[in-house]
């Protein structure tokens, strides 16, 4: 089956998609968290062949039944319980095995070739481990004779802290398995929501003919966390908000909102428009990154009207970091469909709720005949909601009832909230659909080694000049909507963020 087929027909996965799982990490909060609930998930839905088969790797010297009794307790907590079912969990458990090993070391590795002598089944090889290790994996695993021809590596985000750390680790993955069978994971790519996007845009000429700088006036992107850190101080506190979030998950929204159609689903055909976005994203100017880009860091404040301690008091914290938790920033996709559209960027931890939510502000009528005072309704808006209660509003305007309202207008949403619409269907996690996708081959839902670079390219100059100017962070309370100063990077364009839905 081509790749474009499948894209197309979603056809899921069968018995001819039957791998030999090894997870690098498998006990890391990671693999703990999402992958194994994500392949229970797939087991139940029938979506594993009854041939695959997972293998747990990490460094506790646990035998299959610790193993299993592991994942065992991890699914009691995250499957809910009218999920959980015995023949499923029985058929799961009997899958899995486990081998303890230390991944920087060659001694062992032998062990996973034995694992899959006999076996004519591809190896899927997810390294479920900090980046670092990725290059000595991929060398231990080629050196043992583990590898074979069709077998695939999934890595996580983020690969590298820069662009040269990023390159780095990407030849090091190249030199034992080709680009075809690379799949780097950004898991907004497997949300349901976000793959609506290319729906969206592609399928429905309503939306297809205004997506242009004719049309849409400007665009917000946020992405806001209730969390804070949660015990991850170590490794967030190297990378910050920007390295976290905005090199991947909202650059690759800013790619989907604002690429060129693809000529057809085929992972090239989008991986290549969404290269040509990355490498038109305007860089910053040393006059730019002080008017269009705040950094925050969260001070104590409250979340659902508990106390929480700020992001230097966290556990493990250093004290004296500068590091940002939080980013809003206004930049440009300067080419010819997009010229003069800002886009509008923001996303932090320890706001006042989890939204992930696009915004797509239409442009005025050319010429307006009602009320000057409501001049600033008069504008339609499409709101994307990727996350929680996932859909989409489409803000239209119509005449205000009454006899006494003349031509009031009111604004009022035209609303699809997929829970309501398509109520049999079952929301699935992104890391369901990423690994059905790999046990598929098929490589539309993950980003090539150039994306990742020029992403990095324009990550580095913005880095570069916030420390050139001496930027450091603003304070903004838990459970605030960030700096003041982010709301003013806004309104002084006469705009402001849009929370509503
Ligand atoms: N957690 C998350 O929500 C997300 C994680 N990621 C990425 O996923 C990857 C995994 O993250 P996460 O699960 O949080 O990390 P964890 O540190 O929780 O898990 C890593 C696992 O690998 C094991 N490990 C590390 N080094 C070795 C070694 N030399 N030999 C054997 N075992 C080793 C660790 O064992 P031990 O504890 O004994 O050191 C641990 O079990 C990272 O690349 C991260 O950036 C991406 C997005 C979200
Ligand atoms: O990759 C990451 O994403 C999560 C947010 O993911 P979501 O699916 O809950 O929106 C973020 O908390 C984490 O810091 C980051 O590494």
């Amino acid at each position: 089956m081509s790749q474009s087929h499948d894209a197309q027909t979603g056809a899921l996965g069968d018995s001819h998609h039957a791998i030999d799982l090894v997870i690098f990490g498998a006990l890391g909060d990671l693999a703990q968290r999402k992958l194994l609930p994500a392949l229970y998930h797939l087991d139940r839905e029938g979506l594993l062949s009854a041939d695959t088969r997972i293998m747990g790797l990490a460094r506790q010297n646990h035998d299959v039944v610790a193993f299993q009794k592991q994942v065992s307790k991890t699914l009691s907590t995250r499957i809910k319980s009218d999920e959980q079912d015995e023949q499923t969990l029985t058929r799961f458990f009997r899958r899995l095995d486990y081998r303890s090993l230390d991944f920087s070391q060659p001694e062992g590795f032998s062990a996973i070739r034995q694992w899959r002598e006999g076996s004519l089944r591809p190896m899927v090889v997810y390294l479920s481990v900090g980046a670092k290790l990725y290059g000595d994996i991929s060398h231990h695993l080629s050196e043992s004779g583990s590898i074979g021809e069709e077998d695939r590596v999934v890595v996580e985000k983020p690969i590298g802290f820069d662009l040269a750390s990023s390159e780095a680790i990407n030849d090091a993955i190249g030199r034992v398995f080709p680009e075809s069978r690379i799949y780097r994971i950004d898991h907004y790519l497997g949300k349901e929501t976000v793959q609506n996007l290319i729906a969206l845009r592609f399928a429905n000429p309503l939306f297809g003919t205004q997506w242009n700088q004719n049309h849409i006036s400007h665009v917000e992107i946020t992405v806001a966390e209730k969390v804070g850190i949660e015990g991850r101080w170590g490794y967030f506190d190297e990378a910050g908000q920007l390295r976290d979030m905005v090199q991947n998950h909202l650059l690759q929204l800013v790619c989907l909102i604002a690429m060129d159609p693809p000529a057809n689903l085929d992972a090239d055909a989008i991986r290549d428009e969404k290269v040509k976005v990355l490498k038109a994203l305007k860089p910053f100017t040393g006059e730019s990154i002080g008017r269009d880009v705040v950094r925050g860091q969260y001070i104590a404040g409250t979340t659902d009207g508990q106390p929480v301690p700020g992001y230097l008091e966290e556990e493990g914290a250093n004290a004296q970091s500068q590091t940002e938790t939080f980013v809003a920033m206004k930049t440009q996709v300067a080419n010819w469909r997009w010229a003069g559209v800002p886009f509008y960027l923001r996303t932090g931890k320890r706001m006042p709720e989890k939204l992930s939510q696009i915004v797509i502000h239409f442009r005025q009528q050319p010429h307006y005949i009602f009320d000057p005072d409501q001049r600033d309704l008069a504008a339609n808006k499409l709101i994307i909601r990727l996350q929680p209660e996932e859909g989409m509003a489409l803000q239209v305007l119509t005449k205000d009832s009454g006899l006494d309202k003349g031509m009031r207008l009111r604004p009022g949403p035209l609303h699809l909230d997929f829970n309501s619409a398509f109520p049999k269907s079952r929301i699935p996690d992104a890391y369901e659909r990423l690994l059905l996708e790999v046990m598929k081959g098929q490589q539309y839902l993950f980003v090539r080694r150039d994306e990742v670079e020029h992403a990095w390219r324009w990550c580095d100059q913005l880095i570069d000049g916030w420390k050139t100017r001496e930027m450091p962070p603003r304070r903004y309370p838990a459970g605030s909507w960030g700096p003041v100063a982010s709301i003013a990077m806004i309104t002084q364009d006469g705009r402001s963020w849009y929370e509503d839905y």
